[in-house]
């Protein structure tokens, strides 16, 4: 039984990850797929939380369940350490026992082969428009991003209003706030019922 290692932040994620999580599941019998910088959300760099990350993935996966068939993929956010010499073993604290690491990320290859562990090689694939900068940088441009990432992410892009937070973050629109001119619409402001 072999247990396989994958680490991104999946800002979004996209189909240039589809294809190397495509790739790897022929070689192993279970995947590990860790969501890098968990902590991070709201932010240009990094807009979607670890959990929303965990949606776009999971759902992502079922456009593969042929492939997978009854092989286990374990989704694991992994918050970052800061202390790069450290970082593998707070790894190995957070996931299952794994057997090889897949990741085309030096730093993430030099630390685990320091540490001992197997590492493979992932391909790029596409990467001038498969790449989460690019695809971040679309969506704050009100350019075309739909066509870079499965068909259920960009569901749940939709669906948590993420368009519209990366706009935001970037200055691009307003924010959600409400605009007020007396102390009346103020009390009517706070007798009405939030949407939260
Ligand atoms: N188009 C691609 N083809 C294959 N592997 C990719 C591709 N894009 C990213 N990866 C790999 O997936 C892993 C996770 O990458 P990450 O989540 O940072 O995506 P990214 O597209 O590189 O995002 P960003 O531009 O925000 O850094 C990394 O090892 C990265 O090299
Ligand atoms: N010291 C650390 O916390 C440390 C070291 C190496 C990689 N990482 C994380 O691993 C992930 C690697 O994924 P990317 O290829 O998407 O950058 C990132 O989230 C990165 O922050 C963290």
């Amino acid at each position: 039984m072999i247990r396989g290692f994958f680490i991104g932040r999946f800002q979004p994620y996209h189909y240039g990850h589809h294809e190397v999580i495509r790739n790897i599941i022929t070689k192993v019998d279970e995947l590990i797929i860790g969501i890098g910088s968990a902590q991070e959300s709201h932010e240009l760099e990094n807009p979607f939380t670890a959990g929303e990350r965990i949606l776009m993935i999971s759902s992502a996966l079922d456009e593969l369940k042929d492939e997978l068939g009854d092989k286990k993929v374990y989704l694991i956010p992994l918050e970052d350490i800061y202390r790069n010499s450290l970082w593998v073993s707070h790894v190995i604290s957070m996931v299952p026992p794994f057997d090889v690491v897949f990741s085309n990320n030096p730093l993430v290859v030099r630390l685990f082969t320091e540490a001992g562990k197997k590492v493979v090689n992932t391909s790029m694939y596409n990467r001038d428009e498969y790449q989460g900068t690019e695809i971040r940088r679309r969506m704050l441009e009100n350019e075309a991003w739909e066509h870079l990432v499965p068909k259920p992410v960009v569901k749940i892009i939709k669906e948590i209003d993420g368009i519209r937070r990366i706009r935001e973050i970037g200055g691009k629109d307003a924010g959600n706030g409400v605009i007020i001119s007396s102390k009346s619409e103020l009390k009517s402001l706070m007798n009405s019922k939030s949407e939260l």
